[in-house]
């Protein structure tokens, strides 16, 4: 049987009319302050440059005011930590996310480390992290990613409390904070990588498979138990003469096996894609509110 196609773009379509009702309230609450996002982009990728673009449009569309500082590939590191500092002392900024991967001359950490926790809506400063991982604590930020993907979970109606969950991959941004956000939500999790041994067996046991490694279309049909709900994380260009842009994307699930087995499934495009610059808008529009809450 053919599976249920979970559709992020539209969620996140219905996501961001939710938040533009509430950012509407803020402002009206809080003397017409509203929430703003600075993004840091340095240098000319091209799939980055995409990515900054739809930000600035998504927080237009919700009324997030947005900041950006554009640097040169060849921009130093102190640089970079400048333009952070700035934002990190910006009161009309409650949002600052650094374009990742920066050029391979600056450290990624000592940068992400620089962003103010209470501005982190990357969710990737180590105490946010920490927070995510301790039973009874909680972090002031979780990865737009991996939120997305649980977001995509509950909004679908998947149950998860006492299911066996398989991500695949194990990567600070996605697969490890994914696992994270399903054991917290009382699932079983196994973390499957590159050195695991019966990868493919292993995910076949599970209920909810999140697919984020990186490989295009490694998560074949049968890796999928029946029924299963696959959540595929993984954007790769594949060379296609007949596409339009001379490419196409696929993901880290081979779609058409997949979909035989799974209950549920998202594409590629349209899928965690979209919903990654909803909850990135999310959670600015979450750390607005505290700061405003604190200042009045
Ligand atoms: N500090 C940081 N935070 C990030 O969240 C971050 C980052 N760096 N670096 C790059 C990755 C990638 N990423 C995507 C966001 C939206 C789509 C997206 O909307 N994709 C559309 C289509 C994209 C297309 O057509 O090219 C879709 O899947 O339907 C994809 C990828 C955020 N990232």
């Amino acid at each position: 049987m053919a599976a249920q196609l979970i559709d992020g773009k539209a969620i996140a379509e219905q996501i961001r009319q939710e938040m533009k009702a509430e950012v509407a309230e803020l402002k009206e609450k809080f003397g017409g302050k509203a929430p703003g996002l600075a993004v840091v982009l340095v240098g000319q990728r091209k799939d980055s440059q995409t990515y900054v673009r739809n930000k600035k449009k998504a927080c237009e569309e919700v009324g997030i005011v947005s900041f950006g500082t554009d640097l040169d590939e060849s921009a130093t590191e102190a640089e970079v930590l400048q333009a952070v500092a700035g934002y990190n002392a910006d009161p009309s900024v409650h949002g600052i996310l650094v374009q990742l991967p920066l050029p391979p001359h600056i450290d990624e950490q000592r940068v992400l480390d620089a962003i103010s926790i209470e501005k982190d809506v990357d969710g990737f400063h180590p105490l946010n992290i920490g927070r995510l991982a301790m039973r009874g604590r909680d972090p002031l930020f979780v990865p737009c990613t991996p939120k997305g993907c649980l977001e995509l979970l509950k909004r679908s109606g998947v149950a998860l409390s006492g299911k066996k969950a398989a991500v695949v991959g194990r990567s600070n941004i996605v697969g490890m904070p994914a696992a994270l956000l399903l054991q917290r939500e009382d699932c079983t999790v196994t973390v499957i990588h590159s050195r695991t041994a019966n990868a493919q067996r292993i995910c076949a046991e599970a209920d909810i498979v999140i697919a984020a490694c990186g490989k295009a279309e490694m998560v074949g049909g049968d890796w999928i138990k029946e029924g299963a709900v696959v959540i595929d994380v993984g954007i790769n260009a594949v060379d296609d003469a007949t596409a339009k842009r001379g490419y196409r994307l696929v993901g880290d699930v081979n779609f058409a096996e997949a979909s035989e087995k799974a209950s549920q499934i998202t594409p590629v495009p349209g899928g965690v894609g979209p919903m990654t610059i909803a909850m990135l808008l999310r959670n600015c529009v979450d750390g607005a509110a505290r700061t405003f809450a604190a200042e009045a």
